[in-house]
C-alpha cells in the first residue's frame, strides 16, 4: 500500500490522519514504517553538503567521489528517483527527463536554470526549484569589484609589483580608467543588474544607463536602445539571464561598436559572449578590457588565449561564492526539493 507521506503529517510533522479501518496502534506502527521505508528516492549529484534533512525523509544517491557526476550514473540513478539536486554543470535535458518516470522535481543550487528544460519539466509536472534572491547581494559585489578591477588593473599592477616590475612612479604608469564621472551601462536589468548598479553608483558615474527587452517601470536608471548602450558606456556589465538571450550576443559586430577605452564586464554566462570575438577586441583595441566571472568552458583552459592578455581578468565563476550565501543556496534548494515533493510551495522558475 502506498501512502502518500504529506497525508501523514501534520505541519508540525506529528501524524494527522488514520489510516481507515486500522486501529490506533496499527495506525502508528504503518506511519512509522512508511517513514522509515523512506518512499522518495532523492539523487544529489554533489558530494557536499551532507543534506541531511533530505536524508530524513528519502533514500539519497549522493555522489560520493566530487566532482561532476558522470552522465552514465546520473541517467541510471534518475532512473527511478522522485527528485534531483543538480547543479549548473548538470544537464537535466529531455533524454534524462525521458529516462526518469517517477521524477518529480528538479531543484538546482543556483539561480540560473539554462541547464534544465523547462518545457519538458512543465510537460511532465516536474516542478522545478531554483536560488533567486539570496545570491543578488554577494554577485552584485562581485561584479561591482569585477568592474574596478578590470578598469584599475588591479591584477596587472598586484602581479606586477610582486614579479619585481615596481621600479619608480611615473606620471602614467599602470593607469586605468575611473568609474567617477564616466556612464555604466547594464545589459539585462534585473535583480543582479539592479545590485551592481547600486553599488557603483557610490562611485559617483555620470549616467547610469541600461538596455532591457523593455524600460522597467519606475527604474532611477535610464533605459536606451542596445546601440546606444555599446556606443555610450566607458563600462558595460552583461548581468542578463543567459537563458533569455541568443548564444554568443556579444560579439565583433557589437565590440566595434563600443569605445576603445570601454571596459566590458561578463557576469552572466559564457555563452552569451563570443570569446575569439572578444580576445580580438581586447588584442587589437577594440575595446580597452574585459572582466569575466563565467566562460566557455569552464574551467577555461590555461592555454586559452584570453590568459594571455593583460587586459582581461579571468575569475572561476564565483559570484555567488561567500560562505553566508552558499549556506543559504543550499538551504533553500533543500527546501525547495523537500517541499516540492511534499507539496508545498517551492521558489522556481515555473512556480
Ligand atoms: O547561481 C548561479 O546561477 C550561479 O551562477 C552561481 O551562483
Amino acid at each position: 500500500m502506498t501512502i502518500s507521506f504529506r497525508f501523514l503529517l501534520s505541519s508540525r510533522g506529528l501524524p494527522r490522519w488514520g489510516i481507515p479501518g486500522t486501529s490506533a496502534l496499527s495506525n502508528r506502527s504503518l506511519i512509522l514504517n512508511t517513514m522509515s521505508n523512506k518512499q522518495f528516492k532523492v539523487v544529489i549529484t554533489e558530494k557536499e553538503p551532507p543534506y541531511n534533512k533530505i536524508k530524513e525523509i528519502a533514500e539519497v544517491y549522493q555522489n560520493p567521489n566530487g566532482g561532476s557526476l558522470a552522465r552514465d550514473i546520473l541517467l541510471e540513478q534518475s532512473k527511478d528517483a522522485d527528485a534531483i539536486l543538480c547543479l549548473l554543470r548538470d544537464k537535466i535535458d529531455k533524454e534524462l527527463l525521458d529516462n526518469a518516470p517517477k521524477l518529480k522535481v528538479v531543484s538546482t543550487l543556483s539561480v540560473g536554470y539554462e541547464h534544465i528544460d523547462l518545457d519538458e519539466c512543465r510537460k511532465r509536472g516536474i516542478r522545478v526549484g531554483n536560488t533567486p534572491d539570496v545570491l543578488t547581494a554577494t554577485t552584485a559585489e562581485l561584479g561591482a569589484t569585477l568592474t574596478l578591477t578590470a578598469a584599475r588593473r588591479i591584477v596587472e599592477a598586484a602581479d606586477t609589483a610582486r614579479n619585481g616590475g615596481w621600479n619608480i612612479w611615473t606620471p602614467y604608469w599602470l593607469c586605468g580608467r575611473g568609474i567617477n564621472g564616466a556612464t555604466v551601462g547594464i545589459y539585462g536589468l534585473g535583480r543582479i543588474g539592479e545590485g551592481v548598479a547600486k553599488r557603483l553608483k557610490g562611485f559617483e558615474p555620470k549616467r547610469i544607463i541600461y538596455t532591457n527587452r523593455k524600460p522597467k517601470e519606475n527604474s532611477e536608471y535610464e533605459f536606451v536602445q542596445l546601440d546606444e548602450l555599446l556606443k555610450q558606456s566607458d563600462f558595460l556589465i552583461v548581468t542578463v539571464n543567459a537563458a533569455t538571450i541568443e548564444q554568443q550576443f556579444f560579439n565583433l559586430e557589437k565590440f566595434k561598436k563600443m569605445k576603445p577605452t570601454a571596459v566590458f564586464v561578463n557576469i552572466s554566462r559564457g555563452c552569451v559572449v563570443n570569446q575569439d570575438d572578444l580576445y580580438t577586441a581586447l588584442k587589437e583595441g577594440i575595446i580597452g578590457a574585459a572582466g569575466l566571472d563565467v566562460t566557455v568552458p569552464e574551467p577555461l583552459p590555461t592555454d586559452n588565449p584570453l590568459f594571455s592578455l593583460k587586459n582581461c581578468v579571468i575569475l572561476p565563476h564565483i559570484g555567488s561564492a561567500t560562505m553566508e550565501t552558499r549556506d543559504a543556496m543550499v538551504n533553500l534548494s533543500e527546501d525547495n526539493l523537500i517541499n516540492g515533493l511534499t507539496g508545498k510551495p517551492i521558489i522556481g522558475p515555473l512556480e
